[in-house]
């Protein structure tokens, strides 16, 4: 284990179901990391990739151990802050609700319907208040730059849809397939279980996020294919997983070469909303990586 006081990283890879490690990373050193909002889902492996020094986290843990609801958001943004992550590329498992998205394809969500019940999606609260905007809840510069690595690398058999509406649910169980009809009803893309309370943080923390969607089933309304199991989803990432850390090894390398502007960055600027003379001393302390920036003179 390393000291994290030190290690820096400006891009960050949140690996879900199925990407629990990035396989060229060098220089690896494992970080675990404390935050005001408790552990994260994992240590943090920070090493080099494409030239850059990035900070990977398994958001369910590398053994696959917490639910989505159990997931801690809060501590995994905070922990990649910490670390100076700037863009973070977000790796998800999502099911498809429509017939031209077809398992093993890839998906560049950039808007997201919010149907969790359990999760806490804001450092804000005790005694501060912010409103953040989230009608573009992802940073399109930075889908971009996904999208254009994606498109270099021509990987065979592999279709990418550069936009999408990704529904997230709270699970754990499935949809059922009233819900999965209702959902397609609504015009969603794909539906996955965790990227919502994950744009929202980053989005406080005022870190660039994009959405990479690995598609492994057509969920449970497809009249053709069998309903979303688990056996299906890993069968599908296993054979997608080669591809994903391609594409996110050659953004990694664009990035890092020409990292773009991105309006992320300056996210809570009009957002807090209290007086500071009116904040606790205690939260002001807490959320300081946050908001110190705006309340000093
Ligand atoms: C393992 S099947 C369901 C699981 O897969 C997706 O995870 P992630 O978004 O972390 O790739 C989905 O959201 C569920 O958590
Ligand atoms: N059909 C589905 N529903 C929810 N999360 C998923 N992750 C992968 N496929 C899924």
């Amino acid at each position: 284990m390393t000291d994290s006081t030190k290690i820096r990283a400006k891009i960050g890879i949140i690996g879900g179901s199925g990407l629990y490690q990035m396989e060229a990373l060098q220089d690896v050193q494992e970080i675990q990391i404390e935050t005001p909002f408790g552990s994260p889902s994992d240590d943090l492996i920070v090493g080099k990739l494409s030239g850059a020094q990035v900070a990977f986290l398994a958001r369910h843990g590398r053994g696959h151990h917490l639910m989505p609801s159990d997931i801690p958001f809060r501590a995994n943004i905070y922990a990649l802050k910490q670390l100076g992550v700037e863009y973070l590329i977000s790796a998800s498992a999502v099911g498809s609700l429509k017939a031209e998205i077809k398992p093993r394809d890839l998906v560049i969500s950039h808007q997201f319907i919010d149907r969790t019940k359990h999760r806490l999606s804001t450092f804000f609260g005790d005694g501060i208040v912010a409103h953040i905007g989230f009608g573009h809840p992802v940073c399109a510069q930075l889908s971009q730059v996904l999208a254009e690595a994606i498109e270099s690398l021509d990987l065979p058999d592999l279709t990418l849809h550069k936009q999408g509406t990704y529904l997230c649910m709270e699970g754990p169980a499935f949809s059922t397939q009233a819900e999965s009809e209702l959902y397609r009803s609504w015009g969603a893309t794909v539906i996955g279980m965790t990227n919502i309370p994950e744009a929202k943080l980053a989005r406080e923390a005022e870190i660039a996020y994009a959405s990479l969607n690995l598609v492994t089933d057509y969920d449970c309304w497809h009249p053709d294919h069998d309903h979303v199991s688990v056996e299906m989803i890993l069968d599908n990432l296993h054979h997608n997983a080669e591809n994903a850390q391609k594409v996110i090894q050659e953004t990694v390398g664009r990035l890092h070469e020409n990292p773009p502007v991105s309006e992320a960055h300056s996210a809570l600027k009009y957002a807090i909303v209290t007086r500071p003379e009116f904040m606790p001393e205690a939260t002001r302390k807490k959320l300081g990586l946050l908001v110190d920036k705006y309340l000093q003179k």
